[in-house]
Protein backbone atom coordinates (compact mmCIF):
# COMPACT_ATOMS: atom_id res chain seq x y z
CA UNK A 1 0.00 0.00 0.00
CA UNK A 2 1.41 3.39 -0.70
CA UNK A 3 2.91 5.30 2.69
CA UNK A 4 1.46 8.58 1.27
CA UNK A 5 0.36 10.89 3.47
CA UNK A 6 -2.29 13.83 3.83
CA UNK A 7 -0.79 15.60 6.71
CA UNK A 8 0.74 18.82 4.27
CA UNK A 9 -2.05 18.40 1.69
CA UNK A 10 -4.56 21.54 1.86
CA UNK A 11 -7.26 23.31 -0.87
CA UNK A 12 -5.27 25.91 -2.41
CA UNK A 13 -7.41 28.66 -4.58
CA UNK A 14 -6.05 29.09 -7.79
CA UNK A 15 -6.58 31.83 -10.21
CA UNK A 16 -4.36 31.03 -13.62
CA UNK A 17 -4.04 34.27 -15.50
CA UNK A 18 -4.43 33.43 -19.08
CA UNK A 19 -2.73 35.71 -22.17
CA UNK A 20 -5.88 38.62 -23.44
CA UNK A 21 -6.96 39.31 -19.97
CA UNK A 22 -8.46 35.97 -19.19
CA UNK A 23 -8.66 34.50 -15.79
CA UNK A 24 -10.22 30.98 -14.41
CA UNK A 25 -10.37 30.11 -10.42
CA UNK A 26 -10.15 26.92 -9.48
CA UNK A 27 -9.61 24.75 -5.96
CA UNK A 28 -7.18 22.25 -6.44
CA UNK A 29 -5.02 19.74 -3.31
CA UNK A 30 -1.46 21.94 -3.30
CA UNK A 31 -0.52 18.61 -4.05
CA UNK A 32 -2.15 18.17 -7.33
CA UNK A 33 -0.14 17.39 -10.16
CA UNK A 34 -1.94 20.13 -12.14
CA UNK A 35 -0.56 22.62 -9.74
CA UNK A 36 2.65 21.35 -9.77
CA UNK A 37 2.67 21.13 -13.64
CA UNK A 38 1.47 25.30 -13.80
CA UNK A 39 4.41 26.49 -11.30
CA UNK A 40 6.81 24.43 -13.27
CA UNK A 41 5.79 26.00 -16.49
CA UNK A 42 5.89 29.48 -14.39
CA UNK A 43 9.41 28.50 -13.24
CA UNK A 44 10.48 27.55 -16.73
CA UNK A 45 8.86 30.81 -18.20
CA UNK A 46 11.22 32.81 -15.40
CA UNK A 47 14.19 31.04 -16.49
CA UNK A 48 14.14 32.47 -20.29
CA UNK A 49 14.95 36.29 -19.51
CA UNK A 50 13.40 36.59 -22.77
CA UNK A 51 10.69 34.47 -24.14
CA UNK A 52 11.70 33.56 -27.57
CA UNK A 53 9.61 30.82 -28.00
CA UNK A 54 12.27 28.37 -27.90
CA UNK A 55 10.99 26.46 -24.93
CA UNK A 56 8.33 23.76 -25.55
CA UNK A 57 4.46 24.27 -24.88
CA UNK A 58 2.76 22.08 -23.30
CA UNK A 59 -1.59 21.41 -23.64
CA UNK A 60 -3.26 22.00 -20.12
CA UNK A 61 -6.46 20.00 -20.17
CA UNK A 62 -8.16 20.87 -16.63
CA UNK A 63 -11.38 19.41 -15.50
CA UNK A 64 -13.79 21.75 -14.52
CA UNK A 65 -17.64 22.23 -12.78
CA UNK A 66 -17.19 18.39 -11.77
CA UNK A 67 -16.04 17.62 -15.30
CA UNK A 68 -18.54 18.96 -17.00
CA UNK A 69 -16.45 20.85 -18.69
CA UNK A 70 -12.38 21.34 -19.52
CA UNK A 71 -10.09 23.86 -19.67
CA UNK A 72 -7.57 23.69 -22.52
CA UNK A 73 -4.80 26.30 -23.29
CA UNK A 74 -0.92 25.82 -24.90
CA UNK A 75 1.26 26.56 -21.43
CA UNK A 76 2.59 29.48 -23.12
CA UNK A 77 -0.72 31.15 -22.80
CA UNK A 78 -0.11 31.26 -19.06
CA UNK A 79 0.84 34.61 -18.33
CA UNK A 80 0.63 34.20 -13.82
CA UNK A 81 -0.55 32.20 -11.17
CA UNK A 82 -2.57 34.00 -8.11
CA UNK A 83 -2.79 31.63 -4.66
CA UNK A 84 -4.68 31.45 -1.82
CA UNK A 85 -2.79 30.41 0.31
CA UNK A 86 0.45 31.87 -1.36
CA UNK A 87 2.70 29.32 -2.53
CA UNK A 88 6.14 30.47 -3.92
CA UNK A 89 8.32 28.41 -6.20
CA UNK A 90 11.78 27.05 -4.71
CA UNK A 91 14.13 29.60 -6.12
CA UNK A 92 16.68 26.91 -5.96
CA UNK A 93 14.40 25.01 -8.13
CA UNK A 94 13.45 27.57 -10.39
CA UNK A 95 17.15 28.12 -11.29
CA UNK A 96 17.37 24.50 -12.31
CA UNK A 97 13.98 24.90 -14.74
CA UNK A 98 16.22 27.92 -15.77
CA UNK A 99 18.59 25.95 -18.13
CA UNK A 100 16.71 23.06 -19.01
CA UNK A 101 18.01 20.52 -21.14
CA UNK A 102 15.69 20.90 -24.58
CA UNK A 103 13.34 18.38 -24.71
CA UNK A 104 11.37 17.78 -27.96
CA UNK A 105 7.67 19.40 -27.49
CA UNK A 106 5.38 17.69 -25.92
CA UNK A 107 2.93 15.64 -28.35
CA UNK A 108 -0.53 17.65 -28.13
CA UNK A 109 -2.61 14.96 -27.63
CA UNK A 110 -6.57 14.97 -27.38
CA UNK A 111 -6.60 11.70 -25.34
CA UNK A 112 -7.00 12.48 -21.40
CA UNK A 113 -4.95 9.18 -19.56
CA UNK A 114 -7.90 7.85 -16.90
CA UNK A 115 -5.93 8.20 -13.52
CA UNK A 116 -6.75 5.37 -11.15
CA UNK A 117 -5.45 4.08 -7.79
CA UNK A 118 -4.12 0.25 -7.34
CA UNK A 119 -3.06 -0.58 -4.42
CA UNK A 120 -1.80 -4.02 -2.83
CA UNK A 121 -2.49 -6.05 0.54
CA UNK A 122 -5.49 -3.92 1.44
CA UNK A 123 -6.62 -6.55 4.57
CA UNK A 124 -4.29 -8.96 6.65
CA UNK A 125 -4.00 -12.68 5.39
CA UNK A 126 -6.13 -13.32 8.57
CA UNK A 127 -9.16 -11.08 7.07
CA UNK A 128 -8.99 -12.13 3.72
CA UNK A 129 -9.15 -15.87 5.01
CA UNK A 130 -12.25 -14.45 6.82
CA UNK A 131 -13.89 -12.82 3.94
CA UNK A 132 -13.22 -15.95 1.74
CA UNK A 133 -14.62 -18.36 4.34
CA UNK A 134 -17.68 -15.83 4.62
CA UNK A 135 -18.63 -16.01 1.09
CA UNK A 136 -18.77 -19.36 1.11
CA UNK A 137 -21.01 -19.81 3.99
CA UNK A 138 -23.12 -17.08 2.37
CA UNK A 139 -23.19 -18.64 -1.24
CA UNK A 140 -26.79 -19.38 -1.02
CA UNK A 141 -27.72 -15.53 -0.64
CA UNK A 142 -25.69 -14.19 -3.56
CA UNK A 143 -28.78 -13.07 -6.55
CA UNK A 144 -28.21 -12.32 -9.96
CA UNK A 145 -26.89 -8.62 -11.00
CA UNK A 146 -28.99 -6.16 -12.74
CA UNK A 147 -28.11 -3.02 -14.41
CA UNK A 148 -30.25 0.08 -13.84
CA UNK A 149 -31.52 0.34 -17.08
CA UNK A 150 -32.59 -3.35 -17.48
CA UNK A 151 -30.83 -4.18 -20.58
CA UNK A 152 -30.30 -7.76 -21.11
CA UNK A 153 -26.90 -9.35 -21.72
CA UNK A 154 -25.49 -6.53 -20.44
CA UNK A 155 -24.03 -7.84 -17.27
CA UNK A 156 -23.79 -11.49 -15.46
CA UNK A 157 -22.66 -11.83 -12.32
CA UNK A 158 -24.11 -12.44 -8.51
CA UNK A 159 -24.03 -10.08 -5.92
CA UNK A 160 -24.80 -9.93 -1.94
CA UNK A 161 -26.02 -6.49 -0.99
CA UNK A 162 -25.84 -6.97 2.85
CA UNK A 163 -23.37 -8.21 4.49
CA UNK A 164 -22.99 -6.27 7.37
CA UNK A 165 -19.82 -8.27 9.00
CA UNK A 166 -17.68 -6.60 6.47
CA UNK A 167 -19.26 -3.74 4.53
CA UNK A 168 -18.96 -1.70 8.00
CA UNK A 169 -15.04 -2.35 7.96
CA UNK A 170 -14.23 -1.85 4.57
CA UNK A 171 -16.46 1.51 4.30
CA UNK A 172 -14.48 3.07 7.61
CA UNK A 173 -11.17 2.17 5.65
CA UNK A 174 -12.04 3.45 2.51
CA UNK A 175 -13.33 6.54 3.96
CA UNK A 176 -10.02 6.56 6.10
CA UNK A 177 -8.16 6.64 2.44
CA UNK A 178 -9.59 9.24 0.68
CA UNK A 179 -7.09 12.04 2.11
CA UNK A 180 -4.28 9.85 0.06
CA UNK A 181 -6.11 8.88 -2.89
CA UNK A 182 -8.28 12.09 -3.81
CA UNK A 183 -5.06 13.55 -4.94
CA UNK A 184 -3.78 11.14 -7.00
CA UNK A 185 -6.72 11.16 -8.78
CA UNK A 186 -6.67 14.97 -9.43
CA UNK A 187 -9.51 15.63 -7.09
CA UNK A 188 -10.42 17.77 -4.16
CA UNK A 189 -11.01 16.60 -0.44
CA UNK A 190 -14.33 16.63 0.43
CA UNK A 191 -15.95 14.68 2.97
CA UNK A 192 -17.99 11.74 1.60
CA UNK A 193 -21.81 12.10 2.00
CA UNK A 194 -21.99 8.27 1.85
CA UNK A 195 -20.24 4.76 0.61
CA UNK A 196 -21.96 2.17 -0.82
CA UNK A 197 -20.51 -1.47 -0.85
CA UNK A 198 -21.68 -4.32 -2.30
CA UNK A 199 -20.11 -7.83 -2.55
CA UNK A 200 -20.10 -9.95 -6.47
CA UNK A 201 -18.70 -12.90 -7.54
CA UNK A 202 -18.11 -13.68 -11.29
CA UNK A 203 -17.93 -16.91 -12.28
CA UNK A 204 -17.23 -18.71 -15.77
CA UNK A 205 -18.78 -16.64 -18.63
CA UNK A 206 -19.79 -13.47 -16.59
CA UNK A 207 -18.66 -9.90 -17.70
CA UNK A 208 -20.13 -6.41 -17.69
CA UNK A 209 -20.22 -4.56 -20.26
CA UNK A 210 -19.27 -0.46 -20.51
CA UNK A 211 -20.59 1.79 -18.84
CA UNK A 212 -19.95 4.20 -16.06
CA UNK A 213 -21.90 4.37 -12.55
CA UNK A 214 -22.69 7.66 -12.30
CA UNK A 215 -24.92 8.18 -15.57
CA UNK A 216 -28.20 8.05 -14.23
CA UNK A 217 -30.07 10.71 -11.30
CA UNK A 218 -30.02 8.51 -8.68
CA UNK A 219 -26.37 7.82 -8.89
CA UNK A 220 -25.30 11.39 -10.15
CA UNK A 221 -23.44 12.06 -7.02
CA UNK A 222 -21.03 9.26 -6.99
CA UNK A 223 -17.22 10.71 -7.36
CA UNK A 224 -15.30 7.84 -7.08
CA UNK A 225 -15.69 3.60 -7.94
CA UNK A 226 -14.02 1.78 -5.80
CA UNK A 227 -13.37 -2.30 -6.44
CA UNK A 228 -11.77 -4.73 -3.81
CA UNK A 229 -10.38 -7.90 -5.50
CA UNK A 230 -10.36 -11.27 -3.47
CA UNK A 231 -10.37 -14.88 -4.94
CA UNK A 232 -9.45 -18.15 -2.96
CA UNK A 233 -5.60 -19.48 -3.84
CA UNK A 234 -4.04 -20.67 -5.89
CA UNK A 235 -6.84 -18.28 -8.56
CA UNK A 236 -8.69 -21.25 -10.45
CA UNK A 237 -10.29 -17.88 -13.06
CA UNK A 238 -8.40 -16.17 -15.79
CA UNK A 239 -9.41 -12.90 -17.54
CA UNK A 240 -12.02 -10.45 -15.48
CA UNK A 241 -9.88 -7.76 -16.31
CA UNK A 242 -11.11 -4.19 -16.08
CA UNK A 243 -10.76 -1.57 -18.66
CA UNK A 244 -10.94 1.99 -18.06
CA UNK A 245 -11.35 3.83 -20.87
CA UNK A 246 -9.20 7.19 -21.60
CA UNK A 247 -11.40 9.98 -22.44
CA UNK A 248 -10.88 12.86 -24.96
CA UNK A 249 -13.08 15.86 -24.94
CA UNK A 250 -15.79 16.71 -28.07
CA UNK A 251 -17.85 19.75 -28.07
CA UNK A 252 -17.26 20.44 -24.63
CA UNK A 253 -18.19 16.90 -22.76
CA UNK A 254 -15.84 14.16 -21.55
CA UNK A 255 -16.64 11.29 -24.94
CA UNK A 256 -14.97 7.47 -24.80
CA UNK A 257 -11.18 7.50 -25.85
CA UNK A 258 -10.10 4.28 -28.36
CA UNK A 259 -7.58 3.50 -25.31
CA UNK A 260 -7.87 2.20 -21.53
CA UNK A 261 -6.04 1.35 -18.46
CA UNK A 262 -6.35 -2.70 -17.57
CA UNK A 263 -6.43 -3.31 -14.35
CA UNK A 264 -5.61 -7.22 -13.38
CA UNK A 265 -7.86 -8.30 -10.38
CA UNK A 266 -5.07 -9.10 -7.85
CA UNK A 267 -6.05 -11.10 -4.64
CA UNK A 268 -6.16 -8.15 -2.11
CA UNK A 269 -5.69 -5.53 -3.82
CA UNK A 270 -8.23 -2.05 -4.23
CA UNK A 271 -8.52 -0.02 -7.21
CA UNK A 272 -10.20 4.00 -6.99
CA UNK A 273 -11.12 5.72 -10.09
CA UNK A 274 -13.41 8.36 -11.17
CA UNK A 275 -17.34 7.10 -11.43
CA UNK A 276 -17.37 9.54 -14.49
CA UNK A 277 -14.81 6.84 -16.47
CA UNK A 278 -16.33 4.70 -18.81
CA UNK A 279 -15.42 0.71 -17.91
CA UNK A 280 -16.14 -2.49 -18.46
CA UNK A 281 -14.88 -6.41 -17.06
CA UNK A 282 -13.89 -8.73 -19.55
CA UNK A 283 -15.39 -11.95 -19.12
CA UNK A 284 -14.07 -14.20 -17.00
CA UNK A 285 -13.15 -17.82 -17.40
CA UNK A 286 -13.27 -20.12 -14.74
CA UNK A 287 -13.88 -24.49 -15.97
CA UNK A 288 -14.32 -25.49 -12.52
CA UNK A 289 -17.48 -23.38 -12.44
CA UNK A 290 -17.35 -23.78 -8.49
CA UNK A 291 -18.84 -20.91 -6.74
CA UNK A 292 -15.87 -20.55 -4.18
CA UNK A 293 -13.28 -20.12 -7.26
CA UNK A 294 -14.85 -16.82 -8.50
CA UNK A 295 -13.57 -13.17 -8.91
CA UNK A 296 -15.25 -11.52 -5.98
CA UNK A 297 -15.02 -7.83 -5.17
CA UNK A 298 -16.31 -5.90 -2.37
CA UNK A 299 -16.99 -2.40 -5.07
CA UNK A 300 -19.13 0.73 -4.22
CA UNK A 301 -19.19 4.08 -4.44
CA UNK A 302 -17.90 7.46 -2.52
CA UNK A 303 -21.13 9.95 -2.44
CA UNK A 304 -20.43 14.21 -2.53
CA UNK A 305 -23.65 15.73 -0.58
CA UNK A 306 -24.78 17.08 -3.90
O1 LIG B 1 -15.72 -5.80 -10.86
C1 LIG B 1 -15.15 -4.83 -11.35
O2 LIG B 1 -13.94 -4.83 -11.65
C2 LIG B 1 -15.93 -3.56 -11.65
C3 LIG B 1 -17.37 -3.64 -11.26
C4 LIG B 1 -18.17 -2.47 -11.77
O3 LIG B 1 -17.79 -1.79 -12.68
C5 LIG B 1 -19.45 -2.12 -11.12
O4 LIG B 1 -19.95 -2.88 -10.27
O5 LIG B 1 -20.00 -1.04 -11.45
FE1 LIG C 1 -18.89 0.05 -12.76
Amino acid sequence: MSSQTSAAVQTVKVTLLLAGGHQYTLSLPSNSPILVAVMKVLASQTGNTVNNGSSPSQLFQIPLNDDRQALCFPSHQLIGVLTEPPLYVQQQKAQQMATPAPQPPAPVSHTITSRFVHLDNFLSDKECDRLLKYVKKRQKDFTSTTTSTGQADYRHSTVLYHFPEFSEMIVERIKGMMPEVLPQLDRPLFEPHDIEAQLTAHNDGHYFKLHNDNGSPDTANRELTYVYYFHNQPKNFTGGELLVYDSTIKNGYYAKADTYQRVEPRHNSIVFFLSRYLHEVLPVRCSSKKFTDSRFTINGWVRRSS
